[in-house]
This record gives structure tokens, C-alpha cells and sequence, in this order.
């Protein structure tokens, strides 16, 4: 594999969004991420939608090598005894107490391969009254805090993506990233612990220090009018979004885009903190602006003011996007079996160049079982 964590071998015993992107983190980077699967069946992330390919496990899967095992099994056991001891990470997201039950508690590992950084995900951590607890993404965020933060109070919605999964698993990447450093520098392996729950609030710190150095709870509303964010619908039906920023040039273009120069001298919206305190006003007069014409006239229109802009774009739209265009920001992978399949690229590029971006397709479940195997010297059924 190209990229520059290629030597470095990850065994991952992960299901669902945080261990798998974690590895995947890792595999984009050249290392060789080998997953071990439950045959039951695999990653139950595989049969979201039915299959075993689903556009959710490709997500997550890309670059790796699977291996359908028991790890209840004799040979199940000897592989992961193998690998463990020929590799640089571990990587696990079961309930506290499962490694243990499997017979790869910490001191056994430890004692198989004391250069091996393993990384243990849990949703609440590994100890405290919910340690034994299931979690997903829906759990972490409204424990969190995450899911009060959003618009309604008497509806609180969940993120549609998944924040807390996706971010836990970019903070575990964090955590095995400093302790590989540490352990070429200094020869010591680290335990690596991420939890959901630490992990999302760690994401969104704002609301916890508003709260504790102003003594009030800045909602969600109150948040998008402190940072100068407006959306807008066109006389099209599409959304535009704009962004005032701080800072007082902008908001002189933008009064001026909209052909209302006027505003610039109306009291109420002259400084940050008026336009703060009189956001409804300002998008209310705005809005009626925006209403007249369809969005691409005002794209072509902010843009010559010099405004910090953007359609509100959908799926579809993003990938007609002329920046993302320009920025290949998506690859194409073929499976031998599967075909062609449309995923995004690592968005992290060195020397400006897109060619050690590893682009091996998610595999199918256990499609490298033999393979690993036999290259740990073992044969099915031993
Ligand atoms: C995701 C979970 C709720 C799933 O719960 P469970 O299905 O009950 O799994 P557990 O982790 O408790 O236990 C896993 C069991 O599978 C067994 N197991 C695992 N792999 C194997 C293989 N290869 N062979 C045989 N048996 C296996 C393992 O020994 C355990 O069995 P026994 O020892 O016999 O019990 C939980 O794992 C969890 O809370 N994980 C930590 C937080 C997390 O990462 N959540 C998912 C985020 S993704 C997400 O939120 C989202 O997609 O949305």
C-alpha cells in the first residue's frame, strides 16, 4: 500500500462507524488494516439495507483485508494470537470485559507483543455506572449534551450524520497516531481509551464554557445569530447560506449586494451587536430580497461583492459542484466482484499529490480469510 503509515499492521476487531473509520483512518494512510469479522454474518454494518455490501459498511471498509473467523474458535484464537504478536495497533469496540472473555485481556496482550498499541473504544469508558451499557451514536449524543443544541426544544432532533461516531473515531486516530510517535521515539507502547461520550463533548466545547463563564445556556439559535449566519430561500425554491463574519467590511458588501446600502446607516444594524440583537429584523428584510431572484443570480452576485457565501447544497448537487470538481474529491474503486464503487478521497493530501491515496475497494466478507491465514502459518481448520 502507498502512504505514509505503509510497514505499520492494524488488526481491528471493530463493527458499526467508530473502530471501522478509525482503521480506515489508518488504512488510507498505507497501513495494512487486516478485519477480523464474526462468519455470522460479519460487520452487522454489512446488511443495513440487506447484502453484505451496503453503502454504510463501504463508508467505513475501504482499503482493508477481512477475515471471517470465530475468535471462539481454536484457529480463531491461534490467528489472533499471531497477528496480535507480528502487529504495531489493536483495535477493539466491544463492551468493557469481551476482550477478556475472548482470553486477550490487556496483560496478555502485553505479554504477546509489548510493542503493540491497543486501542480499546467504549461508549462510556471502561469504568462508571454505565461502563456495561450498549451505545450508538443517538446515545452519546443526547448524553452528551449534543442533542439539546439542536433548534426545538420541545423536539430535539438528533444530527442526521452521525457526529459522535464519526468523531470518536477521529479522536481514537488521534490517540493511536501520538502513541505510535511515541513508541518509535521512545520504545513504549500505550493503551489507547477513547469513549463516545467524552469524545462528543469534546467536539462541541462552546456550549459547556458559555455555560460556566456566563451562567446561561446558549442554545442553538442563539449561537447561529452570534455568528452572523443567515439562510435564505430564492425565488427558485433553493437555499443560499450567507456569513457576515465579524467583520464590518462584509456586512458594508453585503448591504450593497442586496442594493439596500441604506442598511449600513440604520442604527439597528450598524455594528456586530446590533445585528446580533436585531437578527430577525435584518433576515426578515434580507429574505424578501432573496425571494426575487432564483439562487444561481445571487450566487453570481455575492460572489462579486466579494461575500462569504454558499448555495446550500444537496447531495446530488454537491457532486456537480465546479470546487469539488476541481478537487477530485472523489475516487472510484473497483471490486472484482462488486464493481465500480464511488468513494470519497482521504481529505488529507502530502506534496500537493493525490498519488499515495491507497484506492483498494472494500473487501467482502472473509475475502481474505485464506490469504492471512496463511501468511501467519496456519491453514482452515487447524
Ligand atoms: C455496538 C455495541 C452496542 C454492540 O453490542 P453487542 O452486539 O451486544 O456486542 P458486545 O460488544 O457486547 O460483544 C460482542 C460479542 O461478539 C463477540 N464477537 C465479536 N467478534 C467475534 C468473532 N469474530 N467471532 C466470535 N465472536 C465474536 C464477542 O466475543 C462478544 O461476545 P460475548 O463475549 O459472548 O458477549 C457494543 O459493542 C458497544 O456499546 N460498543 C462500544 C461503543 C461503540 O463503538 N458503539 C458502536 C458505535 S457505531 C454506531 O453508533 C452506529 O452505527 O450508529
Amino acid at each position: 500500500m502507498p502512504g505514509p503509515l505503509a510497514g505499520f499492521r492494524v488488526v481491528e476487531l471493530s463493527t458499526m462507524i467508530t473502530g471501522p473509520l478509525t482503521g480506515m483512518l489508518l488504512a488510507d494512510m498505507g497501513a495494512d488494516v487486516i478485519k477480523i469479522e464474526n462468519p455470522e454474518g460479519g460487520d452487522p454494518f454489512r446488511s443495513y439495507g440487506g447484502g453484505e455490501y451496503s453503502a454504510q459498511f463501504c463508508s467505513y471498509n475501504r482499503n482493508k483485508r477481512s477475515v471471517a473467523i470465530s475468535l471462539k474458535s481454536e484457529t480463531g484464537r491461534r490467528l489472533l494470537e499471531k497477528l496480535v504478536t507480528g502487529s504495531d495497533v489493536l483495535i477493539e469496540n466491544f463492551r468493557p470485559g469481551v476482550m477478556e472473555r475472548l482470553g486477550f485481556g490487556d496483560e496478555r496482550l502485553r505479554a504477546l507483543n509489548p510493542r503493540l498499541i491497543r486501542c480499546s473504544i467504549t461508549g462510556f469508558g471502561r469504568g462508571g455506572p454505565y461502563s456495561s451499557r450498549p451505545c450508538y451514536d443517538a446515545i452519546a449524543q443526547g448524553l452528551s449534551g449534543m442533542s439539546s443544541q439542536f433548534l426545538d426544544p420541545d423536539k430535539p432532533r438528533l444530527a442526521g450524520t452521525t457526529i459522535s461516531d464519526n468523531v470518536t473515531g477521529q479522536y481514537a486516530c488521534y490517540g493511536i497516531m501520538a502513541a505510535l510517535l511515541e513508541r518509535e521515539r521512545t520504545g513504549v507502547a500505550r493503551s489507547v481509551d477513547v469513549n463516545m461520550l467524552d469524545a462528543t463533548m469534546a467536539f462541541m466545547p462552546e456550549p459547556f464554557a458559555y455555560y460556566t463563564q456566563n451562567g446561561e445556556v446558549a442554545d442553538a439559535y442563539l449561537r447561529i445569530k452570534n455568528s452572523q449566519a443567515y439562510a435564505f430561500r430564492c425565488a427558485d425554491g433553493k437555499m443560499l447560506a450567507t456569513h457576515m463574519a465579524s467583520q464590518q467590511k462584509f456586512w458594508m458588501q453585503f448591504s450593497e449586494a442586496i442594493g439596500r446600502p441604506d442598511l449600513v446607516d440604520d442604527p439597528r444594524f450598524a455594528t456586530l451587536v446590533g445585528r446580533v440583537e436585531n437578527y430577525e429584523a435584518l433576515l426578515d428584510i434580507a429574505g424578501g430580497i432573496f425571494a426575487e431572484h432564483p439562487r444561481l443570480h445571487w450566487i453570481q452576485r455575492l460572489e462579486q461583492f466579494d461575500i462569504p457565501f454558499t448555495p446550500v447544497n444537496s447531495i446530488p448537487e454537491v457532486f456537480e459542484d465546479p470546487q469539488v470538481q476541481h478537487l477530485s474529491s472523489f475516487m472510484t474503486l473497483s471490486h472484482r466482484e462488486k464493481g465500480d464503487l464511488t468513494a470519497l478521497r482521504r481529505p488529507v493530501t502530502f506534496d500537493g499529490s493525490r498519488a499515495d491515496q491507497p484506492t483498494v475497494a472494500p473487501p467482502t466478507l472473509g475475502e481474505h480469510t485464506a490469504e492471512v491465514l496463511r501468511e501467519c502459518g496456519l491453514e482452515t481448520g487447524d
